[in-house]
């Protein structure tokens, strides 16, 4: 058995920022590295799997991705995340190294932590955490244009303690990184990109190196070549709840929700997309992803929502036997009104 440890990448990141189509990426400039990739979403729907084991790339098939559904990775660490590190790590051919995407509502910090385990800890490290920004959003102040909201809540309930939750999820992720990827720079300016640097900057103490990026493409040498070992470094990145509850209360995710919607076939997918954009809008969904049947058609429309821009294409064939359907994920803050979103969409089909 090889002795070596095996380098681990996380890759963290918002809702939407650009984590799965970076990766995408990197499995096709991987050269011959072996990757394992584990992969967690929030919300009922894989469809994070579903992209990447459609890439086929020859160095991580489709057993080598794993995903694990019982919720955010950051709290089911015991439960899941390590029993699938160790049978990963008990496979005849180890990989030469693994990939972890969290949810884009992770906080990454307790699953750094659990590289620290004794079982894990003598067999693999931690090469870096890697935090991937939607620099769209932040132009347009997604994770801060909560502010005065925030504070009227706080002051007409002196026990809320909180930033946004957002904003806080956001700097705990940037909190963490050891590589900040700027990602959608084709979606701003370059002054717009200076203003989204500094806001980056301004929000962690920690000045980990930031690279610009479209489409998630930076060489897979960079991103797996950081050779950190973030594991003997987690007491410089606590997160807000960390450092708000030392006793170890657990955190959660109170305040995100999510909800699948299951539809029969929909006959104009551009009217289709329209109409979702003006629920996202008048709803504030922060995401929403999933597959359309569009009447007709032999192969299956992808749509991905990240708050009201949409993008949408045919990713596959229908297979032979598979069950058509449009179905669809839809994550927001918690006080979203599910029945509403959920009525809203159901119409349109
Ligand atoms: N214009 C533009 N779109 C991008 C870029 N990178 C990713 N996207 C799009 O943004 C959407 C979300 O990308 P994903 O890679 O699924 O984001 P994610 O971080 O994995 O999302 P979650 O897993 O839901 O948190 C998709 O429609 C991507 O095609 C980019 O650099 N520019």
């Amino acid at each position: 058995m090889n002795q070596q440890k095996i380098p681990a990448t996380v890759i963290t990141g918002f809702l939407g920022a650009g984590k799965t189509t970076m990766i995408r990426n990197l499995l096709t400039n991987a050269g011959g590295k072996k990757i394992a990739l584990i992969i967690n979403e929030f919300g009922d729907l894989g469809v994070d799997g579903e992209v990447l084991k459609g890439c086929g790339a020859e160095n991580c098939s489709e057993d080598d991705i794993i995903e694990l559904t019982n919720g955010c990775i950051c709290c089911t660490v015991a439960d899941d995340f390590i029993p699938t590190m160790t049978k990963l790590l008990e496979r005849e051919q180890r990989p030469d190294h693994i990939v972890i995407e969290t949810s884009g509502l992770a906080l990454p910090q307790p699953l750094v932590a659990a590289f620290n385990w004794p079982d894990i800890r003598t067999q693999v490290t931690v090469d870096g955490v890697i935090t991937v920004v939607d620099s769209a959003a932040v132009a347009a102040g997604r994770f801060a244009d909560d502010h005065d909201a925030v504070e009227a809540a706080r002051s007409e309930d002196q026990s809320l303690d909180h930033e946004s939750p957002i904003e806080e999820l956001f700097e705990d992720q940037l909190t963490c990184a050891d590589l900040i990827v700027l990602n959608k720079t084709d979606l701003i300016d370059v002054a717009g990109l200076g203003r989204v640097r500094d806001e980056v900057a301004a929000r962690t103490q920690r000045k980990p190196v930031m690279i610009e990026a479209k489409n998630g493409e930076v060489p897979a040498g960079i991103l797996l070549g950081l050779g950190i070992g973030t594991e003997d470094d987690i007491a410089n990145r606590k997160s807000h709840h960390e450092l708000e509850h030392e006793d170890g209360t657990p955190h959660d995710h109170d305040e995100f929700d999510s909800f699948v919607v299951d539809l029969g076939p929909v006959a104009d997918p551009a009217g289709f997309v329209e109409a979702l954009k003006s629920i996202i809008s008048a709803h504030d969904v922060l995401r929403l992803k999933g597959f359309v049947d569009v009447s007709g058609k032999p192969m299956r429309l992808q749509l991905q929502a990240v708050g009201s821009r949409i993008d949408h294409y045919f990713d596959r064939a229908w297979a032979p036997g598979e069950k058509r359907g449009t179905r669809l994920v839809v994550i927001g803050l918690h006080e979203m009104d599910q029945g509403a979103v959920k009525a809203a969409i159901e119409a349109l089909a």
